[in-house]
């Protein structure tokens, strides 16, 4: 009937969540993603660095209950790219989502489905909150790894489709040593 409550342990320097569910994504695992795509062949038949890890506490897909996660982003480029999580709108497209960043420099790029993009720098400290609607990505701008711990709704989902096929209209890159937020020439609308 009523579920039991819990207390579980974040190490704020590694990121990892005690009893987490662990899941990794490396550099191969994101064919498609880049714009460089050469850069890409060639760091994943080099080295296939792992771009993030995941360590997820999650409940049934029931509305009112809530999920949360940290994320372990590592510093890096394909070609003038940062790294970058996926990104995703949710499956239940109105739930929202709450970031909290832990340690190490990076962003967050939002999208509506129109197309209208955002992004929010993100440090230590910084909050931030994802409305109802809007897919969300996050970059590490950084040279250490990003960390951030995120909590959304049990029944949110991923839907990683759309933004598979279409990217974000904005890209996030390096050029002259400064982080760059410009449109993306593949973005299809
Ligand atoms: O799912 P991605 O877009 O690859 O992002 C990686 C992860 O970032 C955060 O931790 C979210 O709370 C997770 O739901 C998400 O899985
Ligand atoms: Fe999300």
């Amino acid at each position: 009937m009523y579920k039991e409550p819990f207390g579980v342990k974040l190490d704020f320097e590694t990121g990892i969540i005690e009893n987490a569910k662990k899941l990794v994504r490396k550099l191969s695992d994101m064919k498609g993603y880049f714009l460089d795509e050469e850069a890409w062949k060639e760091l994943v038949e080099k080295e296939d660095p792992v771009v993030y890890e995941v360590y997820a506490i999650e409940q049934e897909e029931k509305e009112g209950d809530l999920n949360f996660a940290t994320t372990v982003l590592y510093p890096g480029k394909v070609g003038k790219e940062f790294f970058f999580t996926k990104g995703h709108y949710h499956a239940k497209a109105d739930r929202a989502e709450i970031y909290f960043a832990l340690k190490g420099k990076g962003g967050m790029l939002l999208q509506t489905p129109e197309g209208d993009a955002k992004f929010i720098e993100m440090e230590p400290g910084t909050i931030v909150y994802v409305p109802p609607y809007w897919a969300h990505r996050t970059v590490n701008t950084g040279n250490e790894p990003f960390i951030f711990l995120a909590i959304y709704p049990a029944d949110a989902g991923h839907d990683y489709g759309t933004i598979k096929e279409k990217g974000f209209s904005k890209i996030v890159v390096e050029e002259d040593g400064k982080v760059v937020v410009k449109d993306n020439p593949k973005w299809k609308e």
